[in-house]
């Protein structure tokens, strides 16, 4: 049985039983319906055409999704999944073998779908060798060794464990960018702790942009969860000094502190950061247990960059990859982590509170591969 099918029989068997429990409101056709998929991407049209200002200030309402986890992640990825799937579509009608002229034209598509060149051609370059020696005749057998590639590519990195602190509170940090959705996202990952049953205050440090103090404090009443908050242009290292304290004096299970997202000189940043970790470990040692830089799937390649300036600047751990539910290009799931080592931790579906989801290859190659043979 090949890569995909073995992909298929795992996920059919849980979309079974996830089936089974769903109400027939709430179904939502997991990977070959394109009318749900053209229905998302008119929403997020939609969504998107919100002015600049309007979006800044929304906290949308909490609504827990009554969608099941797969298919929630399924659809989220309808973007790219209709967009990736498509063009290899396109391509197997016009296959004639794996010679030069295809792989020139599949790495095209890889390129679309964001890869960035360095891991398209490791791609590319797996895929020929492995054609060859397997001697692959069908697009069928290629798509196979592509997607199976694209896993052992994500697969090839070990990751540093996220280690919850045994003696107080576990600090998280989030970095990113002004825009990428490091705010909504702190939000997020507060509801998912609190309803992992932690007890969660988050620190609203980005003092720097006006409003998201304010984003952070109503979305936390709204969840439930203690929020320290800064005052406007206030030092983000003294507030999150009075987080971590809160943190202390309240017993939280987890800290998760909102910096401030602008990149300035990669000095500045650096010091900022730097002056961050000193103040966290000083109150509580050993912390942060984890920095998560926030990363916009949108911005594509520039995500890229910026992420390459974070890490010179700070230890980051580990990426948030947010509005893949609003990009074609997924791909950058596979940059980040050829080109930065990275683990993809969670990935950002949608602007509702439960709408994070914890990032996992295999779903994430299910969800963008449709109905790729058809
Ligand atoms: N569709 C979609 N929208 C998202 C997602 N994550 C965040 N957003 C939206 O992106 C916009 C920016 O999010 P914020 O959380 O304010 O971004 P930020 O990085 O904190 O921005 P600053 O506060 O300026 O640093 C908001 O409209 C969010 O609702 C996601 O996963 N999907």
């Amino acid at each position: 049985m090949g890569f995909l099918d073995k992909l298929r029989k795992k996920f059919a068997n849980e979309q079974q039983d996830v089936e089974s429990t769903e109400t027939v409101e709430n179904e939502v056709e997991p990977v070959e319906d394109t009318t749900t998929a053209d229905k998302e991407v008119i929403e997020q049209e939609v969504v998107q055409t919100q002015s600049e200002e309007q979006q800044e200030s929304v906290v949308p309402e909490i609504v827990q999704s009554d969608r099941s986890d797969a298919n929630r992640y399924l659809s989220g990825l309808s973007k790219t999944k209709v967009s990736f799937t498509q063009k290899l579509k396109n391509l197997a009608r016009g296959f004639k073998g794996v010679d030069s002229d295809f792989l020139e034209e599949l790495m095209i598509v890889l390129l679309e779908a964001d890869l960035g060149i360095d891991t398209a051609e490791k791609l590319i370059k797996q895929v020929e060798k492995r054609s060859d020696k397997e001697k692959a005749t069908t697009m069928k057998e290629v798509n196979d060794i592509l997607f199976e590639e694209m896993q052992t590519l994500y697969n090839s990195f070990e990751d540093a464990p996220f280690i919850e602190n045994a003696d107080g509170p576990t600090v998280i940090l989030m970095v990113g960018v002004n825009g990428s959705g490091k705010t909504t996202t702190t939000a997020k990952l507060a509801n998912m702790f609190k309803e992992d049953g932690k007890s969660v205050m988050v620190t609203a440090a980005d003092t720097f942009r006006a409003g998201a103090v304010d984003q952070l404090k109503r979305w936390a009443d709204r969840i439930g969860v203690d929020c320290v908050e800064g005052r406007a242009q206030a030092d983000p290292a003294s507030v999150i000094v009075d987080g971590a304290r809160f943190a202390k004096e309240h017993n939280n299970d987890i800290m998760i502190a909102d910096t401030a997202g602008r990149l300035q000189n990669k000095v500045n940043l650096m010091n900022e950061l730097k002056k961050i970790h000193k103040v966290i470990d000083k109150e509580i040692p050993g912390q942060p247990a984890a920095v998560w830089l926030v990363i916009d799937a949108t911005t594509g390649q520039n995500g890229i960059s910026q992420a390459k300036e974070f890490m010179g600047a700070t230890n980051v751990t580990g990426v948030i990859l947010t509005k893949l539910d609003g990009s074609a290009k997924g791909g950058i799931v596979l940059a980040i982590r050829n080109m930065l080592g990275l683990p993809v931790k969670y990935v950002g579906l949608g602007e509702g509170v439960d709408d994070l989801r914890p990032f996992d290859i295999d779903t994430f190659l299910y969800g963008i591969m449709g109905d790729i043979d058809a």
